[in-house]
């Protein structure tokens, strides 16, 4: 017999179906603290201001064998194997450290590979620190919903399984579901599967359904501000209303003006040490300076 969707998500009939979660729960190598215990590190914290995520002479260092195969993380691998023939280690972070308040938006810039994936990684707690710690107030989600979604079902369907996979009652999904449609520029194309949708419009489906919840702490990689240059608009207003509504946000980008628009502040990492982290003018004119230099 063929389970309807609607009799699969309907808890009376099937109450053990439990949807995919959209955010990584593999967040076991942060500590997650209370405000007051942050206040015990020893580093410079504001006491008139809300420390969210605190980051403490972060290390990170990956294996790579010589051919540039990834071995797995150093710091539990190390562990299990203490001599690896072949292998090179990438020193990925060198001594990151700050403090990261409520209500920030933090940008995190530098040069292809200089380690912002990483550190973003090492906040969400899906890479582990070789040394040093990450501390946060509160788990960090990755905006993204690529894992619940299933293809062969249509984009209203999705929004179904994408809201109920973000923790929301199936009443709250209906009350969303406009919204979200309307969001996504999918009026027409809801009801059709989302495998016949174009790169853009699944895209932009997976940004509507993620950007629906409001977030403590927030990591939005810059593949998010996706579509054409209107719903990148779009997309990046519903970033900065997300972070006015939600406590700190963290945005990786290489365009410096989505940074500009979308930060209040910005840490600039090159070959994986902090170079600045300040006011974004600042912060923005010197990384240009230096890539200036560098050409
Ligand atoms: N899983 C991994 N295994 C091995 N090395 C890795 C891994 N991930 C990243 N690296 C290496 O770590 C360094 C930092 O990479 P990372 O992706 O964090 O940089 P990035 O600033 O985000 O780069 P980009 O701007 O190009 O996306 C690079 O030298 C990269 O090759």
């Amino acid at each position: 017999m063929r389970i309807s969707f609607d009799d699969l998500i309907n808890p009376d009939l099937y109450p053990e179906y439990e949807p995919a979660p959209i955010f990584s729960d593999d967040t076991s190598f942060i500590d997650v603290v209370k405000p007051e215990q942050i206040k015990n590190s020893d580093l410079h914290v504001d006491e008139f201001r809300q420390p969210v995520v605190i980051v403490d002479n972060l290390h990170v260092k990956y294996e790579v064998f010589s051919s540039g195969k990834a071995v797995g993380n150093a710091g539990a691998r190390r562990l299990l194997q203490p001599k690896l023939k072949g292998v090179r280690t990438v020193h990925a972070l060198k001594g990151i450290t700050f403090v990261a308040y409520e209500n920030e938006s933090i940008g995190v810039i530098g040069s292809n590979g200089s380690g912002k994936s990483t550190l973003l990684k090492a906040i969400t707690g899906l890479t582990p620190p070789s040394s040093g710690s990450v501390y946060a107030r509160s788990r960090p989600s990755l905006l993204g919903v690529g894992a619940a979604l299933i293809p062969d079902l249509s984009g209203d369907k999705n929004i179904t399984l994408g809201g109920l996979a973000l923790g929301y009652s199936r009443e709250q999904v209906e009350e969303m579901r406009e919204d979200i449609t309307r969001f996504a520029e999918l009026q027409e194309f809801i009801d059709l599967p989302m495998s016949t949708y174009s790169s853009g419009m699944s895209a932009r489906l997976k940004f509507a359904i993620a950007a629906s919840k409001k977030h403590d702490i927030l990591i939005v990689d810059e593949a998010l501000a996706v579509g054409d240059a209107k719903f990148k608009k779009r997309s990046e207003a519903k970033i900065r209303e997300i972070r006015d509504s939600a406590g700190t946000i963290f945005n990786v980008s290489h365009s410096m003006n989505s940074i500009k628009e979308t930060c209040d502040r910005v840490i600039w990492i090159e070959k994986g040490v902090q170079m600045m982290d300040g006011d974004p003018d600042t912060v923005i004119k010197e990384y240009q300076k230096h890539l200036k230099a560098k050409k």
